[in-house]
């Protein structure tokens, strides 16, 4: 209980000129404002409202508790890690290139001769994740079925198993989808009025996933949005009796919106006509994601994913709480990256404090895997 005085000081409290100094001088800030704050209080009240008036005191301060460097790393609940990150990878079946992607800073679109080079460097700093997407250049590669996407010889099917042979320790994720390899550009297989074939795309879907399963994908992550393919991967991957090995992870909460387009120019996947908007989530619909969560949960999915991250927090936070004892991993997408980088160039922010904190955002929100371009960075950063 606080007495009117206890109040009176509270308030004093309040409009105290106290914290001038910076953090590092706060013991001796703290303790000068302390003094007077109690003396102050001492002279217009009572012995007993004074009591009160330091345990309210004592309970409103917070500074003590991050003054220190290590002090302050220990507020989070979960710290960046290595072993939590995913490198986005983008694979041509032009074996030699290795092209700068314009819009993805930084990024480039390689032929699997390039890949071990590249990649070597980033095993030795600590990269333990990497995630695949192939890109068809060649012409007459793409049609509408997408049938190049599980192609023996194409880029992510040969480059699992180089990647398997070459680095035994790091862990591959296939995405899986069809948008790249369709010659429309959609996510699936259609129908004559231009929608989604459900049935038609997760059956071809599932297959796609069997076929990076089988050549060595540590992982499959569908990143489709047609519905019910968790459980058909799942009941595949049971089928084969590959099922104890292979972790699925679900592009569960994928949200439509204008975040994916240097991914687009990176991949060539863009859609030739239309947009998303039927398959992929509306940006407000926090109801469908939380339901899109729950669904892919009890279809069998082994991850659960949330994709834009820093512009989703909120479903990143319920996905964590509607299936807490999955790992939640959130996708910092290519416009979010690009966007950093951008407002980093006009001098809106330094790059690498933002890096982090766009990254303590989303882990704070409840992720546990951070799928992100800036990987590279973190492999130095995280080191010193
Ligand atoms: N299914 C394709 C796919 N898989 C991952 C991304 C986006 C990743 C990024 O923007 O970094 C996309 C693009 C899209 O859905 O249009
Ligand atoms: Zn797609
Ligand atoms: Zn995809």
């Amino acid at each position: 209980m606080m007495s009117f005085s206890g109040l009176l000081q509270d308030l004093s409290l309040a409009n105290a000129p106290r914290r001038r100094g910076e953090m590092s001088n706060s013991t001796i800030d703290d303790r000068a404002s302390r003094a007077s704050h109690i003396s102050r209080g001492m002279s217009y009240a009572s012995t007993a409202a004074t009591s009160v008036s330091i345990s309210g005191d004592i309970s409103s301060q917070l500074h003590s508790g991050y003054s220190h460097p290590l002090a302050r790393s220990w507020q989070a609940e979960r710290q960046l890690t290595k072993s939590m990150l995913i490198y986005p990878l983008f694979i041509s079946d032009n074996d030699d290139e290795e092209v700068l992607i314009p819009s993805l800073p930084n990024q480039y679109r390689r032929g699997i001769n390039k890949l071990v080079p590249f990649l070597e460097p980033l095993v030795h700093k600590g990269l333990r994740s990497v995630v695949l997407f192939g890109v068809p250049m060649k012409p007459g590669t793409k049609d509408a079925l997408g049938t190049s996407a599980d192609d023996p010889e194409g880029p992510v099917i040969q480059s699992i198993r180089l990647l398997r042979q070459r680095f035994p320790q790091l862990f591959i994720v296939a995405d899986v989808c069809l948008c790249e390899y369709t010659s429309h550009g959609h996510c699936g297989i259609l129908k004559d009025d231009g929608s989604l074939n459900n049935q038609l795309s997760v059956d071809r879907i599932s297959d796609v996933a069997i076929s990076y399963a089988r050549a060595g994908a540590h992982c499959v992550a569908p990143s489709d949005m047609n519905d019910g393919r968790i459980r058909a991967i799942k009941l595949k991957l049971i089928e084969e009796g590959i099922v104890h090995n292979v972790t699925l992870m679900s592009y569960a909460a994928k949200f439509s919106g204008c975040l994916y387009g240097p991914f687009r120019d990176a991949a060539g996947s863009s859609p030739s006509f239309g947009d998303r908007r039927c398959y992929q989530l509306p940006p407000g619909g926090r109801g469908l994601a939380r339901r899109a969560i729950i669904r892919d949960m009890n279809e069998g999915a082994d991850i659960i994913m949330v994709k834009p991250a820093s512009q989703y927090l909120d479903i990143i936070s319920d996905a964590k709480n509607l299936a807490p004892d999955l790992p939640i991993a959130a996708y910092q997408v290519s416009g979010e990256f690009a966007m950093i980088h951008a407002a980093a160039k006009a001098g809106v922010f330094d790059l690498k404090a933002m890096a982090f904190e766009s990254t303590e955002g989303i882990l704070r929100a409840g992720a546990t895997i951070v799928i992100s371009y800036f990987v590279p960075e973190f492999l130095d950063w995280l080191s010193n």
